[in-house]
C-alpha cells in the first residue's frame, strides 16, 4: 500500500525526499508556485491555456534507454529477474497506476499544475508516476519492444488518424468522423 502520511515507505519525510532529487523538482515548483500567485496566473495553467513558451518541459536525461539500463542493473544486483516476467511486471505496473489514482481520488477535477496540492503530495505523485514508468520500461524490455521507436511509430499513426485540420478543437474518437 502507498504511504499516506508525511512519511513514505522508506521513512523519509517530504523534506528529506526533496533533498535527493538533484534539483529536478525546482522547475515544477516555479511553475506551480506561479499558479498560486493569482487568479490570472492560475487560469493560464488550466488545461490548454498555456502558450508553448510557458509549457512545462522535462529534463533531457535520463533517456528511456538510461532508465531501462538502470532498472536492469537494479534487478541484476538483487537477483530479481527470476520474478520480473512480463505478466508480473504488468501487474506491478497496474498496481502502481492504482497508487497514482489513489492520489487523485475524491478530489474532483484537478487543475493543471496541481495548485492546491502540498509539496508532500506532489512528491508522492512524482514517486508513483516514476514507479509506473520504471515498470513500463522494464515490461517493454522484457517483451522486446523498442519503446522509444514504438512511440515514434505510434505518434505517426496518431497523426494520420487525427489530421489536425479535421479534428481541431474536437475530442471525438476517430471512429465518430464520417467523411
Ligand atoms: N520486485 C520489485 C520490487 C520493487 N521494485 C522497484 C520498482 C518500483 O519503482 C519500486 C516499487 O517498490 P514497492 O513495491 O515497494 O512499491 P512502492 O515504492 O510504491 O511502495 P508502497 O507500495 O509502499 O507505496 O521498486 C522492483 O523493481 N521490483
Amino acid at each position: 500500500m502507498m504511504a499516506t502520511s508525511g512519511k513514505d515507505a522508506c521513512g523519509l519525510n517530504g523534506d528529506e525526499r526533496s533533498v535527493s532529487l538533484n534539483g529536478s523538482s525546482d522547475k515544477s515548483h516555479s511553475l506551480v508556485n506561479g499558479a498560486t500567485t493569482g487568479a490570472s496566473a492560475h487560469s493560464k495553467l488550466q488545461n490548454g491555456g498555456g502558450t508553448a513558451a510557458e509549457r512545462f518541459t522535462f529534463s533531457p536525461e535520463p533517456t528511456i534507454e538510461d532508465i531501462r539500463r538502470m532498472q536492469a542493473e537494479f534487478t541484476d544486483e538483487r537477483d530479481w529477474n527470476q520474478f520480473h516476467q512480463p505478466r508480473n511486471l504488468l501487474l506491478a505496473m497496474v498496481g502502481e497506476v492504482g497508487e497514482v489514482s489513489e492520489l487523485f481520488q475524491w478530489r474532483g477535477e484537478v487543475a493543471e499544475g496541481l495548485p492546491d496540492w502540498t509539496e508532500s503530495e506532489r512528491e508522492q505523485l512524482a514517486q508513483e508516476l516514476s514507479d509506473v514508468m520504471i515498470y513500463l520500461v522494464e515490461l517493454a524490455e522484457k517483451c522486446k519492444v523498442d519503446l522509444p521507436q514504438a512511440v515514434l511509430r505510434k505518434m505517426a499513426l496518431n497523426r494520420l488518424k487525427y489530421p489536425a485540420n479535421k479534428v481541431h478543437g474536437s475530442a471525438k474518437k476517430y471512429t465518430e468522423y464520417k467523411d
